[in-house]
């Protein structure tokens, strides 16, 4: 997917919604545990309920791989399902990967060709040779982690350096890589008050934020320094949707939480 296609449909949608596809089998309506893939079952109904409200969806791979061989295939039926009945959402396989140049390769191959998603969410810890790799491939986005929305978020990411703060240099460095601007970068909804001086420095990238939701972070606060010209916000709620209803009907309940949200999301495009 192109940059100008996702910003088509936010604006087609008046969206900017991320639903996380985190699915723990202790947590689904029971009467779906009955079924063969119970897992793919459940993603399949939220995705077909909530499709219109939302422009992206995040499976986390964790949820995936728990479950080994069996997760695994189901997330492949995921974003098959994705690609095949709603090819115009933008896919995001949070994996949080990186490694030496000649292993990021393999990991890039797995998530962009091999499963056909959009964009992979990537560490930065490794530098420039870690990264760089995911970079190369064509109308596909690498989303590195800045500032992440978890407590510890900042132990290391809010360390000062001699330059500037970590997460910041950062970000910095990373416009000097080829392709940059195939990246998006990862900043915590509960970290709302660095927004503007992270927006200072990348002002057009695509920001995925996690953290609305229950983690807490507040969505308005995130827009008010988050969003630029092109939107440039991807707003991520996992919990918080998926999990609001646990009957017959949890699919109806997950969409009702996904239109509040993208309301929400109309009126701050509306008053922009
Ligand atoms: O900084 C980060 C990076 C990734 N995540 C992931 O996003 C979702 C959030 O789920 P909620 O249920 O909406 O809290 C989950 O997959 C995290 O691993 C993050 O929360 N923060």
């Amino acid at each position: 997917m192109t940059r100008l296609e996702l910003v088509e449909q936010i604006k087609q949608k008046q969206s900017f919604l991320c639903i996380g596809l985190d699915v723990d089998l202790t947590k689904i309506p029971t009467h779906l545990l009955e079924l063969e893939d119970p897992i793919f079952e459940f993603n399949k109904q939220i995705i077909d309920a909530t499709h219109q409200l939302a422009v992206a969806y995040k499976p986390n791979t964790a949820f995936y791989e728990a479950y080994g061989l069996k997760g695994w295939k189901s997330l492949e039926k995921t974003i098959d399902y994705l690609n095949e009945n709603y090819p115009e959402i933008f896919t995001i396989a949070d994996a949080k990967r990186g490694d030496i140049g000649n292993t990021s390769t393999m990991y890039a191959k797995a998530f962009f060709e091999d499963l056909d998603f959009d964009s992979v969410t990537v560490a930065p810890y490794m530098g420039s040779d870690s990264v760089e790799p995911f970079l190369a491939f064509n109308n596909k986005f690498t989303i590195m982690l800045a500032l992440t929305s978890n407590k510890g978020g900042l132990d290391f990411q809010g360390l000062e350096t001699e330059k500037d703060t970590l997460y910041k240099e950062v970000l910095k460095t990373s416009l000097t890589w080829k392709n940059n601007e195939q990246l998006m970068f990862v900043v915590g909804a509960t970290k709302a008050e660095y927004f503007k001086g992270i927006r200072d420095i990348v002002p057009n990238h695509f920001l995925l934020v996690p953290g609305v939701g229950a983690q807490g972070g507040n969505l308005h606060d995130v827009c008010k320094y988050g969003l630029n010209d092109d939107v440039g916000l991807l707003i991520n709620s996992s919990r918080g949707i998926i999990y609001a209803g646990n009957d017959e009907n949890f699919a109806t309940t997950a969409k009702e939480k996904a239109l509040e949200l993208q309301q929400e999301m109309k009126e701050i495009l509306e008053s922009k």
